[in-house]
């Protein structure tokens, strides 16, 4: 699912007297089947676009197309039933939503409430548990006697037996210990991949930009003031500087390779990494 934004603003409270301005001016493209990594400081506005990717709210200022649905200030909240049916949302700490007796009857809620029957619910809770990696011995137990990282897959996997075509992930790894941000990580990729999701991740970690993206949206006040590939938002060190905006490891190391004639795309992108080093040693290096 492509999404475009165009001259999207939001007001919080519109027509009050405690109206504050989430967005204004939004504009960008987010290709569809590809890694989409939103940034930019606490207050910038990410949480707010996030939620009208799920018609949580609607736009007060701009047209935003998502898929084949184009949303605008007049549209209704009930006219987005079709597109919300192919939107999952991971909310900041979503295993706070968990709430069901068991395991799988939290997973199961989801695809119940949109329909399905009791048989096919299941079957697709099971196949979610699954893929997060939860094996089948946690179906029947409480999930509230998990630990934290197993509660966040369990939630995940709520989101993603609702098999959507769009997943938004909204700091999906705060809170987690190193070990358990990458593993959870590593999934929503390969899910990416195999499944060619559209996948939006608001994270503060520029080294998941820089490891994951495919396309990166930069936030500031309310408003876009970047996007392009990891690349581009990556080389212009000073700009990051500017924005107060950490510099990943992977531009670090492509700054020392630059005198050996190797790119930040490549670095980027360890396949082309391997070949342009064989390259550049005549052949000679491999990257298992
Ligand atoms: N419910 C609300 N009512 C009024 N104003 C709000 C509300 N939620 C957010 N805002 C305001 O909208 C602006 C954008 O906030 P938003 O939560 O989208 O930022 P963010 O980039 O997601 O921040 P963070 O990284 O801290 O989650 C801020 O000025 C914020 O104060």
């Amino acid at each position: 699912m492509a999404i475009n934004f165009n001259q999207v603003g939001f007001t919080y409270q519109l027509n009050t007297p405690f109206a504050t301005q989430g967005l204004h001016d939004v504009n960008f493209t987010m290709p569809e089947g590809k890694f989409t990594a939103v940034i930019g400081h606490t207050g910038s506005g990410k949480s707010t676009m996030v939620q009208h990717l799920d018609g949580l709210v609607i736009p007060t200022a701009g047209e935003i197309t998502i898929a084949e649905q184009r949303i605008v200030p007049t549209t209704k909240p009930k006219e987005l039933n079709k597109m919300r049916a192919h939107v999952g949302l991971v909310f900041q700490f979503p295993e706070a939503q968990l709430f069901e007796q068991t395991v799988l009857k939290d997973v199961m809620f989801g695809p119940k409430n949109f329909g399905k029957t009791a048989t096919e619910a299941e079957a697709a809770a099971k196949r979610a548990l699954r893929t997060v990696g939860m094996a089948e011995k946690y179906d029947e137990r409480s999930p509230f006697e998990l630990s934290g990282g197993q509660m966040r897959r369990v939630a995940i996997a709520g989101v993603l037996a609702m098999e959507p075509d769009l997943l938004i992930l909204d700091e999906p790894t705060a809170g987690l210990d190193p070990a358990g941000q990458e593993e959870l990580m590593t999934l929503f990729a390969r899910l990416q991949k195999e499944r060619h999701l559209t996948v939006v991740l608001i994270t503060h970690q520029m080294e998941y930009v820089a490891q994951y993206a495919d396309h990166v949206v930069v936030f500031e006040g309310g408003t876009v003031v970047k996007e392009g590939t990891p690349a581009q938002i990556f080389d212009d060190v000073a700009w990051l500087q500017e924005k107060q905006l950490d510099v990943p490891i992977a531009k670090q190391f492509a700054d020392k390779l630059a005198t050996k004639g190797v790119t930040l795309d490549a670095v980027l992108d360890i396949d082309a990494l391997a070949d342009q080093l064989a390259e550049q040693l005549g052949g000679s290096a491999h990257v298992h």
